[in-house]
């Protein structure tokens, strides 16, 4: 089946989540994510990336449904076409979200011990996540965690375990087995291999790879590592400041940007045998409580002209499944060095 005859499963419009605070009387409101539309078919891998406070954490807290004051959705719609029904998780009911949980909809948080309990064994969190959506009981549900949890090369003696008796690695593919047990149709993952070693790292890349292919799932990942995401990922969205400012096929994204953001953040890959200084990026990307107007990027932006300062630019089809949000788009060359980063085939 090709991209385009696959049916979209999530569907994102007008997305505007913003944290509301109030401190001693004043307001104050951090626009995080600032008017983002992107669709995902069922079966795709999609990463999105972007700088430290971009507002990639916050937009996959809204896709998975882990909503909590100060961040409120103040605009648009996140629908799942999920095999039991639509849902619109940004107006569903607790229930309706617990229907789903684990077993159609996944999240895998930022760092393995804030998902798992300390004082919990990890055959209990199996139970607490698992057992109600999985319908099993007994031996029945246990040989299920088992088997499940060998082919993430874990014995069954970490069920016995508290989280602080493994490896980081270990608890990153407990964390992964807990996400994957009920064989959701999404899983959404938060820098899924930070703070492991290059080697559990690429464990774990490939586990979730082939979970995700084994089950048709679609997957969601922030990472701001972009050789992860010309290792797994189907397609990248690039954020900044709050919007998708591009979004494309991998091998596009790496090799013919047409964001000069993400040509930044490409020419900044490492290459094998390539000594070069990397053209750094000046600047800092803007306080999300008062953005600039415009294009987000214009202050940092080489290619910005007065237009971009002034109006912003709406996310347009530049080639197939790639769009761009730059006036002057067809500008953007890949910067010295970008072409054939490490990890990409070309
Ligand atoms: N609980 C919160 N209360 C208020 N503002 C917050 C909160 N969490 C995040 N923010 C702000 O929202 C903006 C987006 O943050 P977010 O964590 O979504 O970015 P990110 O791209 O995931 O960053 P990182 O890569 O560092 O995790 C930032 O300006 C951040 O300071």
């Amino acid at each position: 089946m090709t991209r385009d005859s696959k049916p979209d499963l999530l569907k994102v419009e007008g997305l505007k989540a913003y944290y509301q605070m109030n401190y001693y009387g004043v307001e104050r409101e951090v626009r995080a994510v600032d008017g983002i539309s992107m669709n995902i078919k069922r079966g795709e891998v999609y990463g999105i990336a972007g700088e430290s406070s971009s507002g990639k954490t916050s937009f996959i807290k809204v896709l998975a449904a882990a909503i909590r004051p100060p961040l409120r959705v103040v605009e648009g719609t996140v629908k799942y076409e999920f095999k039991n029904g639509p849902i619109e998780v940004t107006t569903a009911s607790p229930a309706q979200i617990e229907e789903v949980r684990w077993k159609h909809l996944s999240y895998i948080m930022q760092g393995s011990m804030s998902v798992l309990n300390p004082v919990r064994r990890i055959g209990k969190t199996f139970k607490d996540f698992a057992q109600r959506p999985l319908g099993l009981t007994g031996a029945a549900f246990e040989d299920r965690v088992i088997k499940h949890l060998a082919r993430l090369k874990l014995p069954p003696e970490v069920l016995r375990a508290y989280p602080h008796e493994l490896s980081g690695g270990m608890r990153q593919r407990v964390t992964i087995g807990l996400a994957t047990v009920c064989h959701p149709e999404f899983i959404i993952a938060d820098e899924p291999t930070t703070a492991l070693d290059v080697v559990v790292q690429k464990e774990v890349l490939s586990l979730i790879r082939d979970i995700q292919k084994e089950m048709d799932s679609s997957v969601v990942f922030v990472t701001h590592d972009m050789s992860v995401h010309a290792n797994i990922a189907d397609r990248v969205g690039i954020i900044y400041a709050g919007r998708l400012v591009e979004e494309g096929p991998t091998k596009q994204m790496f090799f013919t940007p047409k964001h000069p953001y993400t040509a930044h953040l490409v020419a900044s890959l490492p290459r094998i045998g390539d000594t070069t200084q990397r053209p750094a990026l000046e600047g800092r990307p803007p306080n999300l409580a008062d953005p600039p107007q415009g294009c987000r990027f214009h202050p940092r932006c080489p290619l910005a002209v007065d237009k971009c300062r002034q109006e912003v630019p709406p996310l347009e089809t530049v080639a197939q499944d790639h769009r761009t949000a730059c006036w002057r788009w067809q500008d953007v060359k890949p910067l010295v060095g970008s072409a054939h980063p490490a990890g990409v085939m070309a």
